[in-house]
């Protein structure tokens, strides 16, 4: 498959700035691939939300292009809102309907929703359908919205810090489900800073940082490329470490004969920030980065 038939969403010399504010992206470009879940890792005010936003079609590029399989999305052309669903940080679920009215209105919305997925999802949230929404807390309500996001049948689900306010057995539920769930003609992008709730469930991380993507990578290149590993003290080859009580915890080159842990993205993260370790890791050629 070549690259072109694998990417869903396409973004190209992406610039964007609120109204009386500084710039917050100066020509971004990247892909995305369906099949893939995707963690969004950023500062407080890096641009996450807003990113997902200019993919959901909500906003304006000031310049430069956010296509989804073939049509921008701020056009939210009818086909491309049947094909993506956006769950933002502040839930908004009118508080006065039952759950199985609310979700009729996503029914009658989406062409491919799925009510046995909806069905299964509730059951492993502990959501009833005759429960009102009123009646729910913010936890439950954000289940519901998670329930209902797996269950159109979009192709871009993007989910903006989706495990806030989930309890601990919710978010390995969330992190079953979304395994679960997710089919090859999808893509699901996560905006978080609780990056344990992501850990062995996404395929790619995009670290944003001062309007620019300064990583993009698959985590199985980044474990054949680097070494993510603990040692009682700080190994010279290290690119990025961190000290504690007991050593270090680090990221190195990957050598013959050493092998490393899973990524650690909070380690990932750090050494992105610092500046030690930037770039495109991706398992096959890309458009050029901003
Ligand atoms: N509606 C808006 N009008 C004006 N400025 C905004 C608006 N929404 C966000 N911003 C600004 O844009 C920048 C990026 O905000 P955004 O919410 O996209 O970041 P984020 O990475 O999602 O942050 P956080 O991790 O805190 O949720 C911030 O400086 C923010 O103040």
């Amino acid at each position: 498959m070549t690259l072109k038939q694998k990417s869903m969403v396409l973004i190209q010399n992406l610039h964007f700035s609120y109204p009386k504010k500084p710039t917050l992206f100066k020509g971004l470009t990247m892909n995305l691939e369906k099949g893939k879940v995707i963690g969004l890792l950023g500062k407080n005010g890096a641009g996450k939300s807003t990113l997902m936003r200019l993919m959901a079609g909500l906003l304006k590029p000031n310049a430069g292009t956010v296509v989804f399989e073939g049509k921008h999305s701020f056009d939210r052309d009818p086909d491309f809102l049947d094909q993506m669903i956006f769950v933002s940080e502040q839930i908004s679920v009118p508080e006065f309907l039952k759950v199985k009215d609310y979700v009729g209105v996503y029914r009658d919305f989406y062409s491919r929703f799925d009510d046995v997925r909806l069905e299964n999802l509730l059951a492993e949230f502990q959501i009833s359908t005759e429960e009102k929404i009123s009646n729910m807390s913010y936890g439950q309500q954000k289940k519901l919205q998670l329930a209902i996001s797996l269950s159109v049948g979009a192709k871009l689900i993007l989910l903006d810090e989706p495990t806030n306010g989930l309890d601990i057995p919710s978010k390995s539920s969330f992190k079953k489900v979304v395994s679960a769930s997710l089919e090859e003609d999808q893509i699901l992008v996560i905006s978080t800073h609780q990056v344990q709730d992501i850990e062995h469930l996404i395929d790619q991380v995009i670290i944003l940082d001062e309007g620019k993507i300064k990583l993009h990578a698959d985590l199985e290149v980044l474990e054949e490329e680097f070494v993510f590993s603990q040692s009682g003290e700080m190994p010279a080859n290290a690119i990025y470490g961190e000290s504690h009580v007991l050593g270090a915890r680090f990221i190195a080159k990957s050598m013959i004969g050493i092998s490393g842990g899973s990524t650690d993205l909070e380690l990932l993260f750090h050494a992105v920030i610092a500046d030690k370790l930037n770039g495109n890791y991706l398992s096959h050629p890309k458009p050029q980065m901003s």
